[in-house]
């Protein structure tokens, strides 16, 4: 008999269709919705195997609906939305999708570092609404990126291959992360700094860590304090790492440059978030992966695991 396989999502179906193989697949049927979290808790009742995407919380009360639960694949390298003791205490594996987008998300970090610093969507809001009259020196002038100082909080893959891309743009690279990056230090010439010396010295701080307890409210009033009243913060890691509405406060008192903005506490944001009034926030909707080939390879890579197990091989990228 074929294990029970369901989908939280409507995924291409030309990407679904060959684990038939090995499944018995259900799905939900929107692409764009998030199931609704009844429905999901009556699907979850007799599969073996789930494949979430990051907008779903595999979490105690999720897995004491789902008895015969033995793998949750995610569509995302960030695992934040899976309890992972809770997994653990029922032996149930998950698996998530690192590496593959790490270029994808690092190109998206260095475009809100362009955005927000050259005031892009704002210059083309300018355009578009008729308000450009003339040219003349100071009109939209914003910051320089080249040469400037970046400090990057969470020197894994994508912040190291953010600091790679900052090299391009002579830019002097300071880092903090839980361990030292001896190699990378020696090899690009990265400095290690102190959460507190990084925030004082950078001009553009980029967050990049995991969501956990430890990094949550990791950046909040305090720490915007700490920096240059013309620096720019850039979040693509997760929304709760920096405090929303100390960053607004400290926006709106002018004392940072501009922030870029790809993820939320709460995700979508709502259109009322005081965040959104400010043209000096650039904001996006979660797209740091989002190339074709990312999307492609993110979905084949839980497909590989998906495989592995269905026949009865050994996953890979468990987060359990
Ligand atoms: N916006 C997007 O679409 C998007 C895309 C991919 C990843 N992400 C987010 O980016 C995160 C990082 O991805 P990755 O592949 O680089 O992960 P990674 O594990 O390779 O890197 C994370 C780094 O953060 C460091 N770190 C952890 N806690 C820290 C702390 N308190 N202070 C300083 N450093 C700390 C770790 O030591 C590690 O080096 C993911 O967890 C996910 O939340 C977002
Ligand atoms: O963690 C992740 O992978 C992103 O947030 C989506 O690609």
């Amino acid at each position: 008999m074929k294990k029970k396989l369901f989908i939280t999502r409507k995924f291409p179906a030309q990407i679904v269709e060959p684990l038939r193989e090995y499944y018995d697949i259900s799905q939900w049927d929107e692409e764009e919705m998030v199931i609704p979290r009844d429905k999901l808790l009556a699907a979850v009742a007799d599969c073996e195997v789930l494949w979430v995407t990051l907008a779903d919380q595999v979490n105690e009360e999720l897995l004491s609906h789902a008895p015969n639960l033995k793998l949750v694949t995610n569509l995302a390298v960030g695992y934040n939305n899976i309890d992972v003791q809770a997994l653990r205490k029922r032996g149930v594996m998950a698996t998530n999708t690192p590496g593959v987008l790490t270029n994808t998300t690092a190109d998206l970090v260095m475009g809100l570092l362009l955005a927000t610093a050259r005031r892009i969507p704002e210059s083309e809001r300018y355009l578009r609404e008729g308000k450009w009259k003339s040219w003349y020196p100071m009109q939209l002038v914003g910051k320089d990126v080249s040469g400037a100082t970046i400090g990057i909080i969470g020197m894994g893959r994508i912040g190291q291959a953010v600091a790679r891309r900052a090299k391009g743009f002579d830019m002097k690279v300071l880092y903090n992360n839980r361990r030292r990056r001896h190699e990378a230090e020696e090899m690009y010439g990265f400095q290690y700094a102190s959460l507190e010396e990084l925030l004082k010295q950078s001009d553009f701080v980029v967050i990049m860590t995991p969501y956990n307890n430890d990094t949550e409210g990791l950046i909040g009033a305090e720490e915007l304090a700490l920096m240059k009243d013309d620096a720019v913060i850039i979040n693509a890691s997760r929304g709760g790492i920096i405090d929303e509405l100390a960053l607004y406060d400290t926006l709106k008192e002018g004392k940072l440059w501009a922030a870029g903005l790809d993820v939320f506490e709460q995700e979508p944001i709502a259109m009322d978030h005081p965040l959104l009034t400010l043209s000096n926030v650039v904001a996006l909707p979660h797209i740091g992966s989002a190339s074709l080939e990312t999307r492609t390879a993110m979905l084949m890579l839980n497909v590989k695991e998906l495989t592995a197990y269905g026949q009865g091989k050994a996953v890979t990228n468990r987060i359990d």
